[in-house]
């Protein structure tokens, strides 16, 4: 057997079979979904179909009822050549540093911290981790500037546009080197201009560090951008491919 063809076997992040309800809403229903390292998907469907809730329970925000979520890293270290990480059974704070350091979320309305210059709110996940505050705005400087807002870094989030604030928040989410990115309606607040600029530089910067990306919308606009698609339906599953 070629050994590559175990190693992609095995889903970067794996969703199998789940399930949540709120109240009397059923909001997944057995839902299972993979993300492979490196590739963009797109959840879709319509409103109240469950995405949002799917992206959070791959993101270890919302424990679903049943199934399971699993995390698999391969190591570089020899010695380890991969492990598990039961996301639905973990600690809280063994989830906390699990996102801060390898999952990434970026929300529909950036949701920056409104009393932090642009370029704290980038560095402060990097302050969070452990980086001294000035390799940590270093850092951050150069995220800005990867993202064409390099210039709005003394702003505050209430003096940026919605397109400059999104772009801050996707500097924010990429600093740290995630490997996963979860993205709920990143657009969803834009106009459809500035919605396919911060789509592109998304998508780019992600393929260029190595990121998945998991991404949620309903606009079959945004979905274009990803490899694949994985569609909801009254919180089920169906997966499509998105031609390239
Ligand atoms: N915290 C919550 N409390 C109560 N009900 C919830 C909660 N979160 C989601 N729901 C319900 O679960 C169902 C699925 O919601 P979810 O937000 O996952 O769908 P969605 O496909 O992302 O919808 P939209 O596109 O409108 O954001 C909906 O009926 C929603 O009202």
């Amino acid at each position: 057997m070629n050994p590559t063809t175990s190693v992609t076997a095995q889903p970067l992040l794996a969703a199998r079979e789940l399930s949540k309800t709120y109240g009397s809403t059923v909001a997944l229903s057995g839902a299972s979904a993979r993300l492979d390292a490196g590739e963009i998907v797109a959840l879709t469907g319509r409103s109240g179909s469950g995405k949002s809730t799917l992206l959070h329970c791959m993101a270890g925000i919302v424990r679903p009822d049943h199934g399971s979520v699993t995390y698999r890293q391969l190591d570089v270290d020899v010695s380890v050549t991969h492990r598990q990480e039961q996301l639905e059974q973990a600690p809280e704070e063994r989830l906390s540093a699990l996102r801060r350091t390898e999952f990434a979320v970026v929300f529909q309305f950036g949701q920056l911290i409104p009393e932090l210059t642009a370029l704290d709110n980038v560095a402060l996940p990097l302050i969070l981790g452990g980086t001294d505050r000035r390799a940590a705005q270093e850092r951050a400087r150069a995220w800005l500037e990867r993202f064409g807002v390099l210039d709005r870094a003394e702003a505050r989030p209430g003096e940026l546009s919605g397109g400059q604030a999104q772009r801050v928040a996707l500097a924010r989410a990429l600093v740290t080197g995630p490997k996963v990115v979860f993205a709920d309606e990143p657009t969803g607040a834009l106009d459809s201009l500035a919605g396919e600029q911060v789509m592109t530089e998304l998508t780019s910067a992600a393929r260029e560090s190595g990121a998945a990306v998991l991404l949620v919308t309903h606009d079959a606009t945004v979905a274009a951008y990803a490899d694949r698609e994985i569609r909801l339906t009254d919180g089920r599953t169906t997966v499509l491919e998105v031609s390239a």
